[in-house]
Formats: structure tokens, sequence, C-alpha cells
């Protein structure tokens, strides 16, 4: 038995769990009992024979667990390394441009309208609750440039209870829609309002990340003096990285003096052991060694890289050199705000790599289970607090139920829980996630009022 040092369960449940670990990358625990703290850690992970005994070192009642069904199970939260939210207004459209002139036509366009709180409540709530269906405990959010509205997206997760990161995104460079930018003493200072307007909110599980939206948005001044907020305030860092070939020969004319496009960032403080990078399609092994010694991680966008024709990331390569990796939806480039779409695009894409190569060692659907869930949380520098059921993680989980009436998918009386979780997550979606908790809270089902 595993204990922390809190004495009293609030909650305990009993059944199955599933969850990686370092060694292992799909766990499976059949009936076992976990308990929830009043603070919303797991205070303990036990066997079932052991509940006697259990109840008695946490205090509670044998009647006041909560068995689960025949076929459900929990697996953790899943961690959306990078997703806009603006965007999620046009999700599922406008993708038939390469990165850089869907930008211009697309993005920026509608970005620019997120200086109308009104769009902004109506977008972010929409994402916010859309996500948390879809069992993404946490999100990596990029908002827009404008700060009070960047501050809404946090108000908005705090009050559905997602834990997130929001960034409010600094751009002083945009030669295509020229009224979408700001100056560089606006940005830096915009920057510095936000993260002091919000961290004095004292919002428990939204905090601030530091956004500059990609190096040929920003000139070397501002990316100077955000590596510099960020230092000064040991902040989480975000922003895109060799996303697709025309940006990174454009980042070589723009920086001439960097060696690289990770030398970029490397220069102005900002690939550090709490930043995560998009994309990394198209890094070198030098770059990932970079990668490697900064602690830095690559969010992998599949979907995304794919309908924006942008490349394919090599997760083996990435695993290989160490790199902390998790997935991301990059809504709106990528067109579902779905975590399970992610998982899936990116066997994918594995797969793709092996059709192209077929010597190449594709990556599998408990590894990408794992990246989802553990290596997502590894990825935002939140791996002492979530990402599996190990004593002492903040409970964020998710309940999976295989046997709803509409469920997508059907199971057999020969599937064991394994077969249910590939099945799951390659076939299942929002009707099969009866349940999500965020710190021990329950958020799915919404609120009767939200
Ligand atoms: O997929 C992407 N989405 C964006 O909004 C963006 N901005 C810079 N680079 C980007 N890539
Ligand atoms: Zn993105």
């Amino acid at each position: 038995m595993l204990r922390s040092n809190e004495s009293r369960a609030e909650k305990v449940f009993r059944g199955t769990f599933v969850h990686s670990t370092q060694n292992e990358a799909v766990q499976i625990l059949e009936d076992t009992v976990l308990g929830v703290d009043k603070e919303g850690k797991i205070s303990f992970l036990g066997r079932a024979d052991e509940v006697k005994q259990l109840s008695q070192t946490w205090e509670f009642q044998l009647s006041d667990i909560r068995q689960l069904k025949q076929g459900e199970f929990f697996m953790p939260g899943m961690v959306d390394t990078h997703i806009h939210a603006p965007q999620y207004s046009y999700a599922g459209t406008a993708l038939d441009l390469p990165l850089l002139q869907w930008l211009n036509k697309y993005t920026f366009p509608v970005e620019k309208q997120y200086r109308n709180a009104k769009f902004a409540e109506d977008t972010y709530t929409k994402v916010v609750k859309r996500t948390l269906k879809n069992g993404t405990t946490t999100a990596c959010y990029f908002a827009t440039i404008h700060t009070d509205t960047s501050l809404l997206l946090g108000e908005i997760a705090d009050r559905f209870g997602q834990r997130a990161l929001v960034g409010k995104v600094c751009m002083d460079r945009n030669e295509a829609v020229i009224d979408y930018k700001e100056s560089t003493k606006e940005s830096v200072e915009e920057t510095k309002r936000f993260i002091y307007e919000l961290l004095k909110r004292k919002y428990p599980q939204v905090k601030p990340i530091i956004t500059p939206r990609f190096a040929p948005s920003c000139s070397e001044e501002l990316l100077h003096s955000l590596g510099q907020i960020a230092k000064s305030n040991d902040l989480h860092i975000q922003s895109h990285i060799s996303e697709n070939r025309e940006e990174v020969a454009l980042v070589k004319n723009m920086f001439p003096a960097c060696s690289s496009y990770t030398d970029v960032y490397r220069e102005y403080n900002l690939l550090t052991s709490k930043t995560v990078m998009a994309h990394g399609c198209h890094l070198t092994d030098k770059e990932l060694e970079m990668f490697k010694t900064s602690g830095a991680a690559i969010s992998h966008c599949p979907n995304s890289n794919i309908s924006l024709c942008s490349g394919m990331l090599d997760v083996r390569r990435v695993l290989k050199h160490n790199v902390k990796l998790g997935l991301g939806t990059d809504v709106a480039g990528g067109y579902s705000p779905s975590m399970l779409d992610a998982i899936r695009r990116a066997l994918d894409t594995s797969k793709a790599l092996k059709i192209q190569n077929p010597g190449y060692e594709t990556v599998s659907y408990k590894e990408f289970f794992r990246l989802s869930t553990l290596g997502g949380s590894q990825a935002l520098s939140l791996d002492d607090t979530i990402g599996n059921f190990e004593v002492g993680k903040d409970f964020d989980a998710v309940l999976i139920s295989p046997s709803v009436p509409d469920s997508p998918f059907d199971v057999f009386e020969s599937d064991t829980t394994e077969n249910i979780l590939e099945k799951f997550l390659n076939l299942g979606d929002d009707r099969n996630i009866v349940e999500v908790y965020v710190a021990g809270n329950r958020v799915v089902p919404f609120e009767k009022s939200a």
C-alpha cells in the first residue's frame, strides 16, 4: 500500500484504473481502491483485499466507497500541450493553405476580433467546455494579443474547473494584417500586466505562460524582453518551432546570426526546462540535442501537421533523443479539439513514416496513451502534480464507460480491459467519457446552470 501524509480520504473509488508509469506505457490496476483527500490529491492506492485496513487508516466508511460498474475504468485526464482557444471559432474549416498563407488569410483576421469581449466570452466558453467534455483536464492555451480577453480565458477555465496555462500572445511584427500586432513596448508592458493580473486572481489551477507567437512575429528586442520576464518570474514559455520548411527558411533569413531556429530561442533565454515548443517537424539532430540539454519540450500536433501539409514529426527519433514530448490538438490548424483525435493522428503519422521506410519502428498506441497523459504532464513540467495515479498527485481523471447506450463501439465477452482501452482510444468519443475530475473536483457533467 502506498500512502501520503493526509489522514482522511474524502472520496474513495473501487474498480479498474489504467495509467502510465515511466517503465510501463499502460499499467492496468484491476480491483483497486483509490482515495482522494480534501485537497484533491490521491491519498492512497491499494488492492481491494486491503480495503478494511485502508478504511481504518484513511477514516472512511466502507459504505462511502463508489464502486465502478462492470467495464468502467478511470484513466488520467488528458493533457493538451498546444491549443489556440480563439481559433476554435473556425475549427473544421480553412485547411486549404500552408502555414504562412493560412496565418495571413484566416488566423490573423479572426484573432484580431478578440478585442471584443462578447465574441471572446462566447468562443472561450465553448472551447473550454468542449475540451473538458472530451477529457482534456489540462490545456496549454494560446489566446490573442489582447490582454483583457486573455484574462477572460483564464477566468472561464477557472469557472469550469479546467487546469490551464494561458498565454497572452506577443507579436510586434505582422506585415500581412498590420492592425493585428503591438508595438514592442506595448507587448512587453501588456505581458507584465497580464501576468500580474492573472496571478493576483489566485485561480488554483490556472497559470500564465509567456507566449511569443513564433520567431518571425517577434523583434529581437521583444524576444529578449520576454526571455527576461520569464526568467525573473520563473514562468512557463510556449511558442512554435520548425513547423514547415518555408518558415524554417524565413527564420534563417531573419536571424542570420543564429545557427538554427532552436538557437534563436536559446539566444533569448526562451529555451528552458519550462518551455514547450509546438511542432518541431524539421529539427536537426543538433537542435534535438539542444532541447535535451535545456530540458525544453516538444508538443506533437499531428492533425495540424497533416492538415496544413507542414511535415511529419518522427516521434521515435524525438524519444531516442530523450526530449520531453506531449501531444497537442493545435486547434485550429488541427481541426479536432479532442485529444483522442491527436492520439489517432499521431498513430497515422507514425505508420505513414513506416510506409516510407519499412524498417521504421512505429510508435504504439500504448506509447501514445502515455504521451497524451504522463508525457503531456512532463512536457508542461507539471509531472510533480499530474499525469498518472501516483500517490500525492492531484486526482485529474476521466471515467470511461464502454457500455453507455449510444457508445460508438461494441464490447464482446472475450474483450479484456486492455482491448477495451484500445477500442476506446481508436473508436471512442465523449459519449464514453461519463465523468471528468480536476484536482478531485468533478467538472463533467457540467453544473445545470453552466
Ligand atoms: O499552427 C500554427 N498556428 C498558429 O497560430 C501559428 N502561429 C505561428 N505559427 C503557428 N502555427
Ligand atoms: Zn499552434
